[in-house]
């Protein structure tokens, strides 16, 4: 089948066909102007977008179309789990090229379908276009949160202590494996492992809710652009410095052994990598046990990896005991 015998409609209508039903929130969905919504009055409403544009986020010789749409949902659900929230809603566009696959786009939303699947997320929406550029994916989102408990960045203060959850630098890891070094000589659950860290992030909705729910949660960011970008966000929005050390980033075996093996530095994924969506931010000292038992409780690592101070700047202790600066350098659309 090709894409000039469906058209944009039957399109619509065969990707629709791939989407798990709408939940009874869902006043009216796909085929109108505008999705129709009746959601709790108690909650406010998050709303994000981001988007994955082909040769600069993903390229298909790294990364299969299933893949892909896990992925492209999954940056948009980081956002989310980085307020508190539960996600719920999702509108979908794609700018296509006129030689792309019928077949490539129903494995993109199968990608779709199961990442929703499993945070329980519902597409209600989107829009196609063809393009003479790179196919282009964009996800804006839903959630929901307890009014007033949305995690921003600007609440961390002095002494608040500084935690990452589950692992980092292993998007950055699974990128140079797949690009580079695919006959690497690790073993076969470690390049799997490296794999799924690129290809299929999971996003940290549940980390995010029990952050939200925990009073002590003072800021949070998700880790798109690498952790020293980040990092830089929260101190600027909160008007503090944060002081972490290099021994205690949560870097996985897997990377740190890929890292030697390649001759590349696995702190510097963790910290200017990306990708890696998990949670950063900042913890009352007095809350901390109890929110890390919760999460320890789901399976979920939480990494104490400094503290925040007074002042402006983002330190970091190296492992040979330097103290260096951390600008906010890391994924920059527009950098050189
Ligand atoms: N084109 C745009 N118009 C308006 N706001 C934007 C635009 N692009 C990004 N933003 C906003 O700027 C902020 C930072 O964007 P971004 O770095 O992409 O955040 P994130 O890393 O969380 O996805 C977000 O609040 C985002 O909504
Ligand atoms: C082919 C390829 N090159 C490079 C990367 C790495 N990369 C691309 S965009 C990006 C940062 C995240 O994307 P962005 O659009 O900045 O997301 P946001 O911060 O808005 O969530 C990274 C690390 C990749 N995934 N694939
Ligand atoms: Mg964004
Ligand atoms: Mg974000
Ligand atoms: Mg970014």
């Amino acid at each position: 089948m090709r894409l000039r015998d469906i058209g944009e409609f039957g399109l619509i209508d065969l990707l629709r066909s791939k989407l798990n039903p709408a939940d009874h929130t869902v006043v009216v969905g796909i085929g109108d102007d505008a999705a129709v919504l009746a959601y709790n009055a108690g909650a406010h409403v998050l709303l994000t977008t981001d988007m994955l544009v082909e040769g600069v986020h993903f390229r298909q010789d790294i990364i299969d179309f299933c893949s892909l749409g896990w992925k492209s949902v999954a940056a948009s659900l980081s956002d989310i789990a980085a307020m508190g929230g539960t996600p719920r809603h999702a509108v979908v566009s794609l700018a296509i090229p006129p030689d792309a696959k019928v077949d490539s786009l129903e494995r993109l939303y199968d990608g779709m379908a199961q990442i929703c699947a499993e945070f329980e997320t519902h597409v209600i929406g989107g829009d196609i276009v063809k393009t003479s550029g790179p196919l282009v994916i964009s996800v804006s989102l839903t959630g929901e949160v307890a009014k007033g408990k949305a995690l921003l960045r600007s609440g961390a203060r002095p002494g608040d202590l500084v935690f990452v959850t589950g692992h980092i630098g292993g998007s950055a890891a699974g990128l140079a494996f797949l690009e580079n070094d695919q006959k690497a000589l690790i073993p076969a659950d470690e390049q799997l492992e490296l794999t799924n860290y690129h290809q299929r992030p999971i996003p940290q909705i549940t980390a995010g809710k029990i952050l939200a729910a925990s009073e002590g949660c003072t800021s949070c960011n998700d880790i798109s652009d690498g952790l020293a970008s980040e990092l830089n966000e929260i101190a600027k929005a909160s008007g503090v410095g944060i002081h972490i050390e290099e021994r205690r980033l949560p870097i996985a075996p897997s990377v740190r052994n890929f890292a030697r093996f390649s001759s590349h530095c696995a702190t510097n994924w963790a910290l200017y990598g990306g990708e890696d969506y998990q949670l950063v931010g900042t913890l009352d000292p007095l809350r901390y046990e109890e929110v890390a038992d919760q999460c320890h409780l789901q399976g979920i690592p939480l990494t104490l990896i400094g503290r925040v101070t007074q002042g402006s700047s983002v330190l970091m202790e190296t492992e040979d005991g330097y103290e260096v600066l951390l600008q906010a350098r890391g994924y920059n659309h527009f950098a050189e």
